[in-house]
């Protein structure tokens, strides 16, 4: 089965929980806290390896990398969770599922990119340690790893895109060209199908060419060029206009510059070349007065024939030529992430009841373990590091009225 789109969801490992624990030996009574820290989660990273044919090699529909381990008392540390790389073609686009944001363009070999973060390991107990606070019973836990539903895009990254009409002869060409036994991969998208051929010279050079039909069965209709279309051709490097010499190929050319000029005018910026192929059909006066009428769109010209083999050398030099020297196409950079929201939110639900929002700082809370009571000095810093008595103060709050914060209701009264 060949797919070219592709839902997944991603989920990275949970960080685990930091541990409450305290020294002990024989005749020492109390030991100090000696909680080691929860490991970081494992985080899900997408790389693109090769060209495989498609996405079908992704077989898997959930991919979960490895929790951290939980710290232990005697100060040990749990171990990280590992993370789990999956492959992907290369061309392949990652966008969040949910928000339709694109995430990542993954185009070189090798490029990467982390689609679901492991969560943070928790602090264990003997960081919690204060002048006054000598034993906290209490440490954190460790965050839920990001979890994520990303929809992937194949684009088809060819060197050489073929553009003509149907019956030009772009198959035979794409045929021709690629080795004897045509190394076609079949690409059944849902609606085009594109195929690719890897046209092999001397030395292990090597370039791709794909044929992608539809070019011109929409614009006959009416209905200009579709977007599926262009998101094949988009980034191929150079164009290869394929003419049949027999019908028409100076209206053809003019007619096929249109549609694409209509879609992206700089698709007309790209390096081009133009085959006016079918030449065994033509004499050669009739042969080279159609080159010199083409010549006039400013393009390289070359005369082949598909079907008998000619000129199909000097061809393939110039295409080498011209993806040798042609810059690649630019790639598009995916916006970079939003800042986190730290943002206080402090509203009098009624007369001197304040209710306060402040995700990040809910979080920190959600994560806390252990004996609640013993943790107000250590909650007094956080409301200060999230600067939550500021906020509350813009409001108004005054001494004795009640603030409700993470489910939990408490009376204001102000530091001194
Ligand atoms: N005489 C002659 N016929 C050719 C030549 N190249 C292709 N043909 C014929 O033209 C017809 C169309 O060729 P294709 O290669 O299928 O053309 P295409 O552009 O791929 O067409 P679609 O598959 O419809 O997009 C076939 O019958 C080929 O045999 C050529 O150089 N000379």
């Amino acid at each position: 089965m060949f797919r070219d789109t592709l839902e997944i969801t991603v989920i990275a490992g949970r960080g685990g929980d930091g541990a409450i624990s305290f020294w002990r030996e024989k005749y020492i009574a109390k030991g100090g806290p000696d909680g080691g820290d929860g490991g970081d989660g494992g985080s899900v990273i997408l790389r693109a390896l090769g060209q495989v044919d498609s996405l079908s090699t992704l077989s898997k529909r959930i991919y979960r990398a490895e929790d951290g381990e939980h710290g232990l008392g005697k100060g040990m540390d749990g171990r990280g969770g590992r993370d789990l790389v999956v492959e992907v073609p290369r061309g392949t686009r990652v966008f969040d599922a949910q928000t339709g944001e694109l995430l990542a363009d993954l185009v070189e070999e090798g490029q990467s990119v982390v689609v679901a973060q492991g969560g943070q390991g928790g602090r264990g107990n003997r960081h919690f340690v204060t002048p006054t606070r000598q034993a906290p019973r209490f440490a954190e836990g460790g965050l839920p790893g990001e979890k994520r539903r990303l929809r992937l895009e194949l684009m088809l990254l060819a060197d050489v895109g073929l553009v003509g009409y149907p019956n030009a002869g772009k198959s035979s060409l794409l045929a021709d060209l690629t080795a004897a036994s045509p190394k076609i991969a079949a690409y059944p998208f849902t609606t085009l199908a594109p195929n690719l051929g890897v046209i092999e010279r001397g030395e292990g050079e090597r370039i791709t060419m794909a044929d992608i039909p539809g070019i011109i069965e929409g614009a006959s209709q009416g209905r200009g060029l579709g977007l599926d279309f262009l998101r094949h051709i988009g980034r191929t490097r150079v164009l290869l206009y394929v003419l049949d010499g027999s019908d028409k190929p100076v209206e053809t050319l003019r007619t096929l510059q249109g549609e694409l000029r209509a879609y992206d005018p700089e698709l007309l910026k790209r390096p081009s070349l133009v085959a006016l192929n079918k030449i065994d059909l033509l004499t050669p006066e009739e042969v080279g007065r159609l080159e010199a009428e083409l010549a006039g769109f400013g393009l390289p010209v070359l005369a082949i024939s598909a079907l008998s083999g000619e000129g199909l050398e000097p061809l393939v030099d110039a295409l080498f030529a011209l993806v040798q020297a042609a810059p690649r196409p630019a790639l598009q950079t995916p916006a970079p992430p939003p800042p986190p929201d730290t943002g206080i939110q402090v509203e009098e639900v009624e007369e001197g009841v304040f209710e306060v929002r402040a995700p990040q700082l809910e979080r920190q809370l959600s994560r806390m373990k252990g004996e609640v009571s013993e943790m107000a000095g250590y909650l007094q810093d956080l409301f200060r590091r999230y600067r939550v008595e500021s906020a509350l103060e813009a409001r108004g709050v005054r001494a004795g009225d009640t603030v409700r914060l993470a489910g939990v209701e408490f009376e204001y009264i102000p530091e001194v």
